[in-house]
């Protein structure tokens, strides 16, 4: 399995099936999409219509999927029903139509273009993406929970080092001296704890580390 991002801001989602893991992924999917649409007889109590997420009732068959998936020009479509054979034609079709499809009655292995969705934790803009190749989705969501305290701060050290590397760049610093700069300031003790207090100690402890190497 080769794990990739996606970035979905100008992109819809299409989901069918309201129920349970429709209602996981759709809210997964509203957090990153431009706009979410589940086609459903029937919807949980989580989704609610409007901020992101279309609700849309209707039960389509088997034949019926592809004319939903022409209409809403999706980047990604989600076969979260019950019934097996409108899961498979919603693969199918998305397939045919070369649009990422995400089967959530399966595992193992897949076509290109049939993704799985793996567990995430964020620290934006940070990200990690979990999967055991399908064998055990519920180990992916207690690793996700063991992860969450592993990468807090991450974002602001993203937000930190990805600021020291244009300036360094921007000052014409050579290639091996701002790498080895900037494997120092995300490698820092001192500037992750730094960073806890404030951006702005964050930054001075991150020049500290750094003196050695580029002068100021
Ligand atoms: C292949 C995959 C396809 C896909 O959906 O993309 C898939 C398939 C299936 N899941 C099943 C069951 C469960 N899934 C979860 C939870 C999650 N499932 C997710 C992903 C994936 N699930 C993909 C593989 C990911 C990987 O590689 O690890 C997560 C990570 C992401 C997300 O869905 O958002 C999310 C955790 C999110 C989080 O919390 O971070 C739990 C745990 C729980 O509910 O507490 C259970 C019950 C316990 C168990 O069975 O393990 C079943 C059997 C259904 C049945 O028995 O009928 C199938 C179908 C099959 O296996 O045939
Ligand atoms: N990938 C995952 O993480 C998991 C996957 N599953 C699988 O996902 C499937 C759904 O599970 P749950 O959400 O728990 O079931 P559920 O019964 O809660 O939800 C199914 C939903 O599909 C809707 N539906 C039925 N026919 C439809 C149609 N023709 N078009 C659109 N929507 C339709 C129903 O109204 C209901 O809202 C199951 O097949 C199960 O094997 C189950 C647990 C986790």
């Amino acid at each position: 399995m080769t794990p990739l991002y996606h970035d979905l801001s100008d992109a819809t989602v299409l989901v069918f099936g309201g129920g349970t893991v429709g209602t996981r992924k759709a809210l997964g999917f509203a957090a990153d999409a431009n706009a979410v649409v589940v086609v459903s007889p029937a919807f949980t109590d989580r989704l609610v219509d409007g901020e992101g997420v279309d609700l849309v009732r209707a039960a389509p068959g088997a034949d019926d999927v592809g004319a939903w998936i022409d209409r809403t020009s999706p980047a990604i479509v989600v076969a979260a029903t019950d019934d097996r054979a409108v899961n498979a034609a919603v693969e199918a079709a998305a397939l045919d139509a070369g649009i990422l499809v995400n089967r959530t009655d399966v595992s193992g292995g897949r076509k290109p273009g049939s993704v799985v969705v793996p567990a995430t934790v964020e620290d934006d803009p940070v990200a990690v993406a979990i999967s055991t190749g399908g064998a055990s989705p519920a180990l992916s969501k207690a690793l996700r929970q063991r992860i969450e305290a592993e990468i807090a701060g991450a974002g602001a050290m993203a937000d930190l080092s990805g600021d020291l590397r244009r300036e360094l760049s921007d000052r014409g610093v050579d290639p091996e001296t701002r790498r080895d700069a900037i494997r120092r300031v995300v490698r820092s003790e001192g500037v992750w704890k730094a960073l806890q207090k404030g951006r702005s100690n964050g930054r001075q402890e991150a020049h500290n580390v750094i003196e050695e190497v580029v002068d100021r």
